[in-house]
């Protein structure tokens, strides 16, 4: 248990291979620079210490340096990458870890996923198999995917036997997911959420949220970070200030009554413009 810039632990739990994870994480997309290096490193002070970058952030770089010039011990900390569409394949995955870990001045992730399946290019069953690969030589600890659906992730498990321990998914009151949040904790896969603020797109202005923020005294991006762990994900919040950092890291400090949490996940209205995994392709 590590403590947020508050002083609040933040808590870990264990993923499906018995590795613990941090119950919140830094997200880093669009930290670069040395600008982003001091957002990082900004968020490492503040208590954070699982990272979430990927090859298509361009800042694996920035991640590795604060890393490196942190005081934390490499092993406190848990980093987190992803394998753009343009390297899905079982040959091209571990060649575009080991080059994530070069750029990473790292020898091992604790946590690799896919990025986005890209189901028109059919080969997202290969790249996990090199992701499994990866894990037996020790380059990788966890492995995991993001923004598959459930049938993409039964059709994994089915060709492998190896259940991913993450899918790191669009989720926010806006859009619950309540459907695979579920069928996750039905097959031991640990849930993350990606824009879980949505972006700082209006939710902070919803009622259920200022409601729930003006009873416990907290603020209102402090409530929907708290919401996403009621409902057992693991939100990756990016701030690259270090005060909304800290903030956004003290939620282990109260709890949201059942009532707040339907009340906040009511909220729901879909998910962001043109995500739909089913449709959306990044490479
Ligand atoms: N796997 C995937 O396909 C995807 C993964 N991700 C991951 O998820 C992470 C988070 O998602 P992201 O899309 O960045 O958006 P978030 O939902 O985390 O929102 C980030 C925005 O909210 C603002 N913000 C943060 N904290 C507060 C606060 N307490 N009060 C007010 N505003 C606040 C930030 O501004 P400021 O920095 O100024 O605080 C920033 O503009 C990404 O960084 C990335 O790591 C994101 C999208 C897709
Ligand atoms: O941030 C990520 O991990 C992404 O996949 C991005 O492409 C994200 O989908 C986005 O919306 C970027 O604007």
């Amino acid at each position: 248990m590590t403590e947020s810039g508050n002083g609040t632990p933040i808590p870990t739990v264990d993923l499906n291979d018995g590795r613990p994870i941090p119950q919140i994480g830094l997200g880093t997309y669009a930290m670069t620079g040395d600008e982003g290096v001091a957002a990082i490193d900004a968020g490492i002070a503040g208590g954070y210490r699982l990272l979430d970058t990927a090859v298509n952030y361009q800042n694996e770089r920035e991640v590795g340096r604060a890393i490196a010039e942190s005081p934390v011990a490499r092993e406190d900390l848990f980093v987190t990458s992803k394998i753009p569409g343009r390297h899905h394949g079982f040959d091209e995955a571990i060649a575009s870890t080991e080059e994530s870990l070069a750029r990473l001045g790292l020898d091992r992730l604790d946590l690799h996923l896919i990025h986005w399946p890209n189901p028109s290019v059919g080969k997202y069953v290969d790249t996990w198999r090199g992701l499994i690969e990866l894990r037996d030589r020790g380059l990788v600890t966890s492995i995991g995917v993001s923004n598959f659906t459930a049938d993409m992730l039964t059709e994994l498990i089915e060709a492998t036997g190896v259940t991913p321990a993450v899918n790191q998914v669009e989720l926010h009151p806006y859009f619950p997911q309540t459907a695979l949040v579920d069928f996750h904790r039905s097959i031991g896969v640990q849930t993350e959420s990606w824009s879980p603020l949505y972006r700082d797109g209006g939710l902070f202005a919803e009622d259920p949220i200022t409601e729930a923020a003006a009873a416990h005294g907290v603020e209102p991006a402090q409530v929907v970070l708290r919401w996403h762990v009621e409902i057992g994900s693991i939100p990756i919040p990016k701030s690259a200030n270090p005060a909304r950092q800290r903030t956004n890291a003290d939620i282990f400090g109260f709890s949201l009554t059942p009532a707040e949490v339907a009340a906040i996940s009511g909220l729901e209205r879909g998910r962001m413009k043109d995500r739909d995994p089913l449709t959306h392709e990044e490479m």
